[in-house]
């Protein structure tokens, strides 16, 4: 499978997200993810405002389902997404309704292992019919553990055992910094997202070139160089 850039929009306002959707796609990145605090604070409408703007992107809806799979899958899908998140700690009739919501309308759908049995889980979301398994070490978890002054654990912890668990594309997501983001595919996972290092932290994202537009462009360029990735033993 070829690399996938993604941008995670973890803003709050629309306007923010569409300025840096669209600074994004300039840059040559290739998935929009609608963040979750997006989707909370603006709700569908900013699906449908990404889906006007970038007609042909695909647009994942970080909406984290835990129940209720099939109508939150459905609203995303006609909203414009391409692809929606159910969590693997949801029921597994919730996974099982996700994934009909996606067959249905045509969206694909991510599974997200955070706050689990991170192999475990993944094997279970490929079971189940999930696309893709979205191997996550959330935020509050990284932060509570780093307070205690413990390690904060990282995505890349269990990477590879996750990537070869399962047969289905792997995303790492949660607290990578720029460069280990852009290295994910050589532990096996070809979607690479960008997360706060672009939308939180974008002054230290731009300092290589001093323009952010024009470094992501240069993230972009690396990460599509790596050519096809292997997934479950096939390019
Ligand atoms: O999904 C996320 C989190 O649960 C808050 O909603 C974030 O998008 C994800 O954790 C990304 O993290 P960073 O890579 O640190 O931006």
């Amino acid at each position: 499978m070829k690399p996938i850039v993604q941008i995670s929009l973890d803003l709050t306002n629309i306007e923010e997200a569409l300025e840096t959707a669209a600074m994004a796609m300039r840059a040559g990145v290739d998935w929009l993810e609608a963040g979750t605090p997006l989707i909370l604070a603006e709700g569908l409408n900013c699906v449908r405002e990404l889906r006007k703007q970038f007609p042909e992107t695909p647009i994942v809806a970080d909406l984290k389902t835990m129940d209720g799979g099939y109508l939150e899958a459905e609203m995303m899908a006609k909203a414009g997404a391409t692809h929606v998140v159910v969590m693997s700690r949801a029921h597994e009739e919730t996974i099982h309704c996700v994934v009909k919501a996606g067959k249905d309308h045509g969206v694909e759908v991510m599974g997200d292992n955070l706050a689990d049995d991170m192999v475990s889980a993944a094997k279970k979301l490929e079971d189940l019919g999930c696309d893709y398994v979205i191997h996550h070490v959330g935020y509050d978890e990284r932060r509570g553990i780093a307070a205690r002054g413990e390690r904060m654990p990282s995505p890349l912890d269990q990477l590879r055992d996750v990537v070869e668990a399962v047969k289905i594309p792997v995303q790492a997501v949660g607290g990578l910094s720029l460069e280990q983001a852009i290295r994910t595919p050589e532990y096996g996972a070809p979607l690479v997202v960008l997360g706060a290092p672009l939308t939180i932290d974008a002054d230290s994202f731009k300092t290589a070139s001093g323009n952010l537009e024009d470094s992501l462009r240069m993230i972009c360029e690396k990460v599509h160089a790596y050519g096809d990735v292997a997934i479950g033993g096939q390019k």
